[in-house]
């Protein structure tokens, strides 16, 4: 694929000259608001790490040997690359199922928080990322960071909205949502998707829904739709919103095993937020499952 710039606009692309669209909806608004002001020590001081910047939850099992003596002053630094090191993880698996990315390709990161995934991406395949958020300090944060690493003129992000994004049609060789799906209808998210992929294009997202054997949103989906402000669809829905709009599921793994050590460390560290038990009592009863599904666009 000859791609420079999959965008039809580029004017918002830098963040000194962001324009801001006002956001579609009032919900968005409030979603826009909600990340501009997060600042939580457990997504900063991972972060902090190695300057990857991440929004989603890890995978894997903890390597205790790496974490040591619990009674050592060092070990909550170690604890903190640990559960750093999982979140990287997620994104690895991620782009694992990204398929034959060339350098010459341009992928979609849709809901890219400050752009942890995208670097990962351009660093493992030297193409352009563009990625949308609702948040301006995300966007400014992800660009900054592109900036620092010199990366600037592949890996962009900019503040848009995924249902509705300037890239042409057909022309991204893959895209994804990574843990950000929770915050819009899925049959126009698909649909857009769809709109922006190759033929033979991929997409994959690694997101947490509700499990339809379970019956209906438990009580701690329910926890976690109040503390994010998002609304987590059903497994059912993601594979009928994909049919629907011509993603063809090639994987579908759950999760659920591999990220259940991610919150048990978690939730013995100081970084708590308060969170973790919803997830690993959702996790433990089956009310809730960490899916990825990758899916050709045909
Ligand atoms: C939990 S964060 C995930 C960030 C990133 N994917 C990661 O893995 O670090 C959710 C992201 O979705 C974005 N988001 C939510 N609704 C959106 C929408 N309608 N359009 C664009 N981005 C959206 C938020 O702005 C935020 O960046
Ligand atoms: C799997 C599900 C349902 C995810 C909901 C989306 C979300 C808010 C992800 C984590 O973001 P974060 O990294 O900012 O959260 P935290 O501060 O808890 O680490
Ligand atoms: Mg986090």
């Amino acid at each position: 694929m000859t791609s420079t710039d999959l965008s039809a606009d580029v004017a918002n692309s830098s963040s000194a000259a962001m324009f801001i669209p006002a956001p579609a909806t009032p919900y968005q608004g409030d979603i826009a608001r909600y990340w501009d002001r997060e600042a939580r020590p457990v997504n900063l001081r991972l972060g902090d790490v190695d300057g990857l910047y991440h929004h989603h939850y890890g995978i894997g099992d903890v390597d205790r040997t790496a974490l040591g003596d619990a009674d050592d002053s060092t070990y909550e630094k170690k604890l903190i690359a640990e559960l750093h090191r999982l979140e990287s993880a997620q994104a690895e698996l991620l782009l694992d199922h990204l398929g034959m990315i060339e350098r010459d390709d341009t992928l979609v990161d849709a809901g890219c928080g400050r752009g942890g995934s995208m670097v990962m991406a351009h660093q493992r395949f030297g193409c352009r990322v563009e990625g949308v958020t609702l948040s301006a300090k995300q966007a400014d944060f992800a660009n900054q960071r592109a900036r620092e690493l010199g990366i600037e003129d592949h890996v962009r992000a900019r503040v848009c909205d995924m249902l509705g994004t300037p890239f042409e049609t057909g022309r991204a060789a893959a895209s994804w949502n990574n843990e950000s799906s929770m915050y819009v209808d899925l049959e126009d998210l698909f649909a857009e998707h769809s709109r922006i992929l190759a033929i033979g294009g991929r997409y994959v997202t690694i997101t947490g829904c509700w499990n339809p054997r379970y019956g209906q949103p438990s009580k701690y989906v329910s926890q976690i739709n109040a503390h994010f402000e998002c609304n987590i669809h059903s497994r059912r829905e993601y594979l009928r919103a994909m049919a629907d709009n011509r993603l063809v599921p090639q994987a579908v793994i759950d999760l659920t095993p591999a990220t259940l050590p991610y919150w048990e460390l978690r939730a013995t560290s100081s970084l708590v937020t308060g969170i973790e038990k919803a997830f690993i009592n959702s996790y433990e009863d089956g009310s809730f499952q960490y899916l990825l599904i990758a899916a050709d666009r045909v």
